[in-house]
């Protein structure tokens, strides 16, 4: 991503390069983040993720590259300025409360200029804007974990922070409380309208909580975007899987074409004779009884609010799978027409990654 594109930055990371003992773990990494917006970095574990939030909070040193929050540097090589004086509120997952002050306490710790009556009015408008009003005067150990995570949320938030930086805060937790403590979490991110970064290795989450999602491989973004770009345009097969499994089979371009057993697809940018695999996502094969692809039923799974089928179409080695909506409305052995849409097929190069 180019952080002097267009709406200024609030917190950009610019061209960072990171190593440990030698062996790279961000490898050219640049993200610029606006006022109220959330960018997600997505990746699976060991990527580089949690290393560029570490040197966005200063829990790091910058070997190469710069952090710049409103303009202002505040870590390059050889300078860093410290961790509380760069405005950025964190929320870690293994961030713990102190568990000897009352939740009101901990969320005012970063208040401690501010007067006691006041210290103690933010630190109730706080808990109230995450949903725990009423309940600064229990201590830590008298909360669920998804309640502590709010707590530690809104002590990040206290001292109002210009950037926000969250790593994996809601993992750990069950979906319904996932579900309830990303949408509270938006809000409050929203109505402070700071500048977020946020890791996660969930595409799930990412979806939920970015405006933008930038993700990572082995240390480089490899491709950053809104969600919808993201999943409708994968640049590479890794971005494409992120979303879920696909079907894919190996093929020659053929006269700008690529001829599949479910019909031609155009592979624009291909020369002849290169190899390719396309990748068709399940949602891509829709029911229909006009369709002109021909496929048998063969493995049924309820999912709850989808169903995955296992369906045999002739000329495509193995089984395909397919996603309908709602509860299964077939049995093995079925035979169905299906259309393929051909925005969710993608034609990548063979060797890409
Ligand atoms: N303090 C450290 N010393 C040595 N190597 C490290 C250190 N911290 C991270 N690494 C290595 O750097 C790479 C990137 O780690 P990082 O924690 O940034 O990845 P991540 O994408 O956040 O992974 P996870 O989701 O598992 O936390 C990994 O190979 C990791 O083993």
């Amino acid at each position: 991503m180019n952080p002097s594109s267009t709406t200024p930055s609030r917190l950009i990371l610019d061209d960072i390069v990171h190593a440990y003992d030698g062996r790279v773990a961000v490898d050219h990494v640049s993200v610029g983040i606006a006022a109220g917006e959330i960018l997600c970095l997505l990746g699976p574990s060991g990527c580089g993720k949690t290393t560029c939030l570490r040197l966005a909070a200063g829990l790091e040193d910058v070997q190469h590259g710069r952090v710049i929050i409103d303009g202002r540097t505040v870590a390059e090589p050889g300078r860093a300025v410290k961790p509380e004086a760069r405005g950025v509120g964190l929320v870690f997952q293994d961030y713990a409360l102190f568990p000897h002050l009352t939740v009101r306490d901990n969320v005012g710790f970063g208040l401690r200029q501010a007067g006691a009556a006041e210290r103690r009015r933010r630190s109730e408008a706080l808990l109230d804007l995450v949903g725990l009003g009423g309940r600064g005067g229990d201590y830590p150990h008298m909360m669920s974990g998804g309640e502590q995570q709010r707590v530690a949320l809104a002590r990040a938030l206290a001292p109002e922070p210009q950037v926000m930086l969250l790593d994996e805060p809601f993992s750990g937790l069950d979906i319904a409380l996932r579900d309830r403590l990303c949408a509270d979490t938006l809000a409050v991110l929203r109505e402070v309208g700071a500048a977020a970064l946020m890791v996660t290795h969930d595409p799930d989450e990412a979806l939920r909580m970015g405006d933008r999602i930038a993700v990572m491989n082995g240390g480089r973004i490899v491709q950053a975007g809104y969600a919808t770009e993201l999943y409708q345009a994968p640049a590479t097969p890794f971005v494409a899987r992120l979303f879920g499994e696909l079907n894919a089979i190996s093929l020659r371009v053929a006269g700008g074409r690529v001829s599949t057993p479910l019909g031609p697809l155009p592979a624009p940018g291909f020369a002849d004779g290169a190899a390719v695999t396309v990748m068709i996502r399940p949602e891509a094969l829709i029911e229909d009884a006009y369709g002109v692809i021909e496929a048998e039923v063969v493995e049924v799974r309820a999912l709850g609010p989808v169903t995955a089928l296992g369906i045999r179409v002739a000329g495509w080695p193995g089984r395909l799978g397919l996603r309908l909506g709602g509860v299964p409305r077939h049995d093995r052995g079925d035979r169905l027409r299906l259309t393929l849409d051909l925005g969710q097929t993608f034609v990548f190069a063979a060797d890409g990654r």
